[in-house]
């Protein structure tokens, strides 16, 4: 797909968003499940999550890395846009992150959404914070962009393929090359992610990006078997999620006689705290009560490339270049004149 170049003026890094210190942990989280249905025993569990962590997410500063490191790659090519940074959930908020760019003169920004995916939660939730956004400030709000889902970008699978390589070096050697490699993204609704994307494609746009990125990646990694989970579910118990969980598939491996993993984050660009929490500390913990040796791979956000990638996805939209991509299925966010577009909507 080409673009049409257009004049863009700043870039908005915008991203989910999380507490930094224990007081603020209670209000993020009803940010977060503001009339979702979350039963209030998930939150608590969720709030000792936080806690234990001293109610400190790692995102905020992980983006404040990402944005530090993209300014630096901007400057190295001589591309001079702003760069503003917003979340959903928590400080900067987007709105107030909108208000600051109208004032300082922004007209036209392209957005980054710190998700690579389609689906609700991953793509239109990000569409709808900037809407809501554009209202709260009111006329002057600059026109925002979101840039197109990047999960099967040729860096992006670069990079995760070396993280897996970089992982097996921390195995023991007697276990090395038989390690089972498990890609994990965070789980939704089945119903949701049943209804995701364009109705000619028969929905399950979400699932069906992990399923083809992680086909992606194994084969850059030269992994021939692995498997794709998933993590984070939430919710009542009577609404399915997408399954199987982490937890309950290191069991499945282990009575498998699986004696090694390397456990993949491939639904996420950074080690917040799903990652912290959901596999650093309860899949670890479980492979141990296995005996199964458990190694992580890096999420893609620390490696050069990711930077790279973020910085072709602006030149797609500034220069009109085709997209860079490895995979097949539908990768919403722009139209073929470079506007954005409802993406992931629900059928109505
Ligand atoms: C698909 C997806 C991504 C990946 C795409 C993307 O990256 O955007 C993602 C990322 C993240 N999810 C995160 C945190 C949370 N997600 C929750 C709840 C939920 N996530 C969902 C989906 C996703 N979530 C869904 C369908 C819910 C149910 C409620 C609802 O429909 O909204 C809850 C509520 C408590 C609970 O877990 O029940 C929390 C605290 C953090 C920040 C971690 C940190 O603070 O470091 C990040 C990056
Ligand atoms: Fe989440």
């Amino acid at each position: 797909m080409e673009n049409t170049p257009e004049a863009y003026d700043a870039l908005m890094v915008l991203s989910f968003g999380g507490p930094e210190g224990p007081d603020d942990v209670r209000p993020f989280l009803e940010n977060v499940t503001r009339g979702r249905g979350i039963p209030p025993e998930r939150l608590d569990d969720v709030a000792q999550h936080y806690l234990h962590f001293g109610g400190v997410s790692p995102i905020n500063a992980l983006n404040r890395a990402i944005i530090d490191a993209v300014r630096a790659e901007f400057d190295a090519h001589g591309i001079d846009l702003p760069i503003y940074f917003g979340n959903r959930n928590w400080h900067p908020m987007v709105e107030d992150t909108v208000a600051e760019m109208a004032r300082d003169g922004v007209c036209n920004a392209l957005v980054f959404a710190t998700s690579a995916w389609g689906g609700y939660s991953g793509c239109r939730q990000y569409h709808e914070d900037l809407a809501r956004a554009r209202e709260a400030v009111g006329a002057d709000a600059p026109a925002l962009t979101k840039l197109r889902q990047f999960y099967d970008h040729p860096l992006a699978v670069s990079a995760a393929a070396d993280a897996i390589a970089a992982a097996r070096t921390e195995l023991p050697d007697e276990v090395r090359d038989d390690a089972r490699i498990i890609f994990t993204a965070h789980s939704v609704p089945v119903r949701a992610d049943a209804t995701d994307g364009p109705t000619d494609l028969g929905g399950h746009l979400y699932s069906r990006q992990i399923t083809e990125a992680c086909a992606l990646v194994a084969a850059a990694a030269g992994v021939d078997e692995y498997d794709q989970v998933w993590q984070s579910r939430s919710g009542p118990p009577q609404v399915p999620w997408l399954e199987p969980d982490i937890v309950d598939h290191l069991d499945t491996l282990s009575d498998k006689g699986v004696g090694a993993v390397i456990v993949v984050p491939i639904g996420f660009v950074s080690d917040h705290l799903e990652v912290l929490w959901d596999l650093d500390t309860e899949a670890r913990d479980r492979a141990a009560e296995l005996g199964v040796v458990f190694a992580r791979a890096a999420t893609i956000g620390t490696d050069q490339r990711f930077v790279e990638l973020v910085r072709g996805l602006v030149q797609e939209m500034t220069d009109g270049l085709a997209a860079q991509r490895l995979g097949t299925l539908p990768t919403l966010g722009v139209d073929a004149d470079g506007h954005a577009v409802e993406c992931c909507s629900l059928p109505s």
